[in-house]
């Protein structure tokens, strides 16, 4: 075993030598290597540290799997980020042990590791993700991810990921993506609740020139797309059922024609699901394929709400605050610590994303260089999570006064509204981005468009009349 911390040797050397294990302990990775080379035999199973004065510990790794590819090697390290446990798998770590361990836990894995000795696969170096790509967690659940997702990066399985709106599943598939052997094919991501379920058969499989009538040229589909690398299919649950016969006998048999071909297509993709919503469930009640869920499902990663993971609120938003400053070409903003009491109490509906267009939106519009509790203002409503009771609640006590109040076309203005609050949600959630607010509405651009114009008259006449909300 190899560390520089002194205690960690003696407690994990101790440890291995009372479970019968013959260990030699080091405090740098020169020191192996000069024993190796004086000719010292080849250890059955190495624990390596990461960080270490001199060569680190996956340098290590890599000359000693060169010299001896199936030695296992567990490396144990206190920076469990991603890139950190995914070099060691990547660079063919038997497993990964975050400081501080478990002392049995550490002994028993030696006996596993000593057992198995298995090749480790060949794979390729993955470029650094950007900043804003890394999945920010230090709170336990999370760091348990991170060494899943480090471990099945390698792998070609088929991952479900689940959780609740917002809490960064597509970063999750990123991440195993970028991780993994496919990382410099392409990564293709396709929303299945954005796209109106006539598009979706084409958006995946593609069609050929006349397949239908606008059909003029050839179109090539996200399966095509991402020949090589990785699919990534969120709100999977959304998927109408006829599709999700086509998708279970395109994963099944790795090939498909286009709408309106005759060419069979291969393909090698590997499928990355997500779901907010529970799919047992709806298997269950026979809304969801069962066999496709098996599919889809060989291995399932669970991010936990926001509200689960509180410790991680200062980091996300620091991050955020940045990543908002740098944008807008200003100094970053902070949150002082009383504000930053109300974020970690809050109950986080909407998770990380609500967290960061929080953030974005306090860094234009917060005053001072230090975000108050008062900047906060009611952005965060007591931490109360707003059930969708209150919403039928409020629109028929709405209806029940206007009633009482002898008023008619109450449906006309209860659309209007409606659309009101629909497209300033959806607007606000993509950045003011309008295409994609329409498609996560499900609506046409145009409808959109026109639907943004009749708002502007609307508000304009409704500010004469002075008519109050109804919630
Ligand atoms: N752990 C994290 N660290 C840093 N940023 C995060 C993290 N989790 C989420 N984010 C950010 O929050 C936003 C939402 O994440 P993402 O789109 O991955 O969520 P999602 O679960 O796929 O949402 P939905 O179910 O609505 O599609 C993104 O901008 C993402 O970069």
């Amino acid at each position: 075993m190899v560390d520089d911390d002194r205690a960690v040797r003696f407690v994990l050397a101790t440890a291995l030598r009372e479970a019968g294990h013959a260990v030699t302990a080091f405090d740098s990775a020169q020191a192996v290597q000069a024993a190796l080379d004086a000719g010292t035999r080849a250890p059955d199973l190495l624990f390596t540290d990461v960080r270490m004065p001199g060569d680190d510990g996956l340098v290590l790794l890599e000359r000693l799997k060169r010299a001896h590819p199936r030695l296992p090697v567990v490396v144990m390290s206190a920076y469990t980020d991603i890139s950190s446990t995914a070099g060691a798998f990547r660079g063919g770590a038997a497993e990964f042990l975050s400081k501080p361990f478990d002392i049995d836990e550490a002994v028993a894995l030696a006996g596993r590791a000593l057992a198995q000795r298995e090749q480790s696969p060949d794979t390729a170096v993955a470029p650094e993700p950007a900043e804003d790509d890394r999945l920010i967690g230090e709170t336990p659940a999370m760091q348990q991810l991170f060494r899943a997702i480090g471990r099945l990066a390698q792998a070609p399985l088929s991952v479900l990921v689940t959780g609740e709106t917002g809490t960064g599943k597509e970063l999750v598939a990123r991440a195993l993506h970028r991780e993994s052997p496919r990382a410099r094919k392409p990564f293709v991501a396709l929303n299945t609740a954005a796209i109106p379920a006539e598009l979706l058969e084409n958006e995946l499989f593609g069609h050929e020139a006349g397949a239908f009538t606008g059909a003029q040229k050839k179109h090539v589909g996200r399966f095509e797309q991402a020949d090589g690398g990785t699919l990534f299919l969120d709100e999977i649950g959304d998927m109408p059922a006829s599709l999700q016969t086509r998708l279970l006998r395109v994963l099944a048999e790795g090939e498909f024609f286009r709408v309106g071909g005759r060419e069979l297509i291969h393909v090698d993709v590997r499928v990355v699901a997500a779901t907010h919503q529970d799919l047992d469930a709806l298997a269950a009640e026979g809304r969801f394929r069962a066999d496709l869920l098996h599919r889809l499902d060989v291995v399932r990663l669970h991010l936990p709400p926001l509200r689960e993971r509180r410790d991680d609120v200062p980091r996300l938003a620091a991050r955020f605050l940045r990543a908002a400053a740098t944008r807008f070409d200003t100094a970053p903003k902070r949150f002082g610590k009383p504000a930053l009491e109300r974020l970690r109490a809050y109950d986080w509906p909407g998770n990380v994303r609500e967290l960061e267009n929080l953030c974005w939106r306090l860094s234009a519009l917060a005053p001072g260089d230090v975000i108050t509790p008062a900047d906060l203002g009611d952005a965060l409503d007591g931490g109360r999570r707003r059930e969708p009771g209150d919403w039928d609640a409020a629109l028929k006590a709405w209806a029940r006064d206007r009633l009482a109040a002898g008023d008619d076309g109450l449906h006309a203005e209860a659309r209007e509204r409606l659309d009101r609050v629909l497209l300033d949600a959806a607007l606000e959630h993509t950045g003011g981005r309008r295409t994609e607010a329409a498609a996560r509405l499900g609506l046409g651009r145009n409808t959109l468009t026109r639907k943004l114009g009749a708002r502007g008259k609307r508000t304009r006449r409704q500010g004469k009349d002075g008519s109050s909300s109804p919630t």
